[in-house]
């Protein structure tokens, strides 16, 4: 394609939202005419499916349930006065609790204030709050946060080390949609234990979100936390940024949710319009059918050039892969669908993987999100005329167009500033895209009973390590891998057995192994 006939694509191709300042480019993937036209249908039926949802419809059917992150931005389309008033009584919840925090009229027991966060959660309880953390709070906010967003030790330890000086006054968030998953309870429990080891009271620093009358509610109440707030049954933790989960959290460090909410609202209205060239959310989703074959044959490489965007690519890692990665459609084939989805942050990748990008493996497209202020105030000039945000802007440009020339298509999204507005905007885009897609490719995107299976096998492996553990004790002498999965009644683990054993030894956990550790059949065990 020559240049005029390649900027007249853009100028086609661009969309461009005047209230939020947005512009979304869609030039540089190859699609033509045929392909809009052929997809169309398609189109027709995901409006509709998404105008059902938004109505309230069972959008989610193996669980059952509403889909209705977009109520959140705007109670007035919520399909029941109850639903409309658990949003709005939420907010307001959030909003006197935060002013109540922040002014110290609820404070520590032992301090005048709360000066830090501890966020303890994981999947969707987490990942929103962390990217907007990172993207959205003040250089000094007024409480800064801390997470914990796994069941590693030391990573339990680290944080908690260089919070030790500060825990009498750290606030802590339990996050758990369902209440009930191992990982912010083992980091809860542990939490309370330093807590108590401190002589603090944990229930006067602790707060929980999560559905209402969870295990992690019914815990909260009976043992007086702080407070608890709700999540609802009808919002998905991916989608659950502007939900308590996000909001409380944001609104802590003196982000101004509202805008928030407002930015999503807009691009929820933008992103309604059931015609897909006037709608960014269905633009992407075109963009992403076309470059994946329907079939996500190739990766979506999110490219924010902004060092405070940096987490939206593992944000979106769950938004995308976790409600478009599927085994069965919603008619029951096998299809595997989904999408890859990874990325960091220019021009810094472009110093990594961006060199495969532009000549190994064509099996990926790009996003590129530029932000077109620089930074708040003025720069300085480098060189004459030029400034690091000129370089940045040009690495950004110059990366897409080496891209292009070798057949590599990308996107562009582009955004004013990085604010609570876009940022609420930018979430919603990517909500609704996802929601589009998945009725483009008829899965359900709401559900994800994959992850169950690795929870079970899990689950599996912690009653092994109890039954093997029994066996030892009663035993009392020294066994073989063999003998020990015989006397266990789990030959068929062995594999699994061996890697126990190796793991309570390396930690000092009550077993002896003797013999080569390298070579299993070797290896002797015995309790201690
Ligand atoms: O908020 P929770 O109920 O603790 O869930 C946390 C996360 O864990 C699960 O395994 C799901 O796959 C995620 O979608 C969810 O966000």
């Amino acid at each position: 394609m020559n240049a005029a006939t390649l900027w007249q694509r853009y100028q086609d191709w661009l969309y461009y939202h005047e209230g939020l300042g947005f512009y979304l480019d869609v030039s540089r993937i190859s699609f033509d005419d045929a392909f809009v036209a052929q997809l169309q249908p398609k189109f027709e039926k995901a409006f509709q499916d998404m105008a059902a949802l938004e109505g309230g419809a069972i959008a989610n059917p193996d669980e059952d349930r509403m889909v209705g992150h977009y109520w959140l931005r705007n109670p007035d389309l919520a399909p029941t006065p109850e639903i409309k008033q658990d949003i709005t009584q939420t907010i307001e919840q959030i909003e006197t609790f935060t002013k109540k925090i922040l002014s110290g009229a609820i404070h520590p027991p032992q301090a005048p204030r709360f000066t830090d966060i501890l966020s303890i959660g994981i999947g969707g309880s987490a990942l929103g709050p962390q990217f907007v953390a990172d993207a959205l709070a003040p250089d000094f906010p007024p409480l800064g946060i801390h997470f914990i967003d796994n069941s590693d030790p030391a990573g339990i330890d680290r944080v908690l080390t260089r919070l030790r000086n500060r825990l009498s006054s750290t606030l802590v968030i339990v996050i758990s949609k369902s209440g009930g998953t191992p990982e912010p309870r083992n980091g809860m429990l542990e939490v309370k234990r330093v807590y108590a080891g401190q002589n603090l009271d944990f229930s006067h620093y602790a707060i929980a979100i999560t559905t209402p009358d969870s295990k992690l509610d019914q815990l909260a109440k009976s043992e007086k936390w702080l407070a608890t707030f709700p999540m609802f049954d009808w919002v998905g933790g991916r989608t659950s940024e502007m939900s308590s989960v996000g909001l409380l959290p944001a609104a802590l460090q003196g982000i101004d949710i509202q805008t928030m909410l407002a930015g999503a609202k807009e691009m929820d209205d933008a992103t309604r319009v059931p015609d897909l060239k006037k709608n960014p959310a269905a633009l992407l989703a075109l963009s992403w059918y076309y470059a994946g074959n329907g079939r996500g044959e190739k990766d979506m490489v999110i490219l924010p050039y902004k060092d405070s965007l940096l987490l939206f690519s593992r944000y979106l890692q769950q938004l995308v892969m976790e409600s478009l990665g599927k085994e069965k459609d919603l008619d029951g084939n096998v299809v595997n669908q989904g999408i890859a989805v990874y990325g960091n942050k220019g021009s810094t990748d472009q110093h990594a993987y961006v060199q495969q990008l532009r000549e190994g493996v064509p099996n990926f497209f790009a996003t590129f999100i530029e932000v077109l202020e620089d930074r708040q105030y003025g720069s300085p000039e480098l060189e004459p005329g030029t400034t690091s945000g000129d370089y940045l802007s040009g690495f950004l440009q110059g990366t897409r167009q080496a891209l292009y020339d070798n057949h590599r298509d990308s996107i562009t999204v582009t955004i004013p500033q990085v604010n609570p507005r876009t940022v609420g905007a930018l979430i919603a885009l990517y909500d609704r895209a996802v929601g589009l897609y998945g009725s483009l490719v008829n899965v359900n995107a709401y559900h994800q009973p994959g992850v169950e299976a690795g929870k079970t096998a899990a689950a599996a492996v912690l009653d092994l390590q109890k039954r093997i553990l029994q066996v030892l004790e009663d035993e009392s002498r020294s066994l073989s891998i063999a003998q020990l999965a015989e006397k266990a009644q789990a030959t068929d683990q062995i594999e699994t057995i061996y890697k126990i054993l190796r793991h309570l030894y390396a930690n000092k956990r009550g077993v002896i192994l003797n013999g080569n550790v390298g070579d299993p059949s070797s290896l002797t065990v015995m309790s201690n």
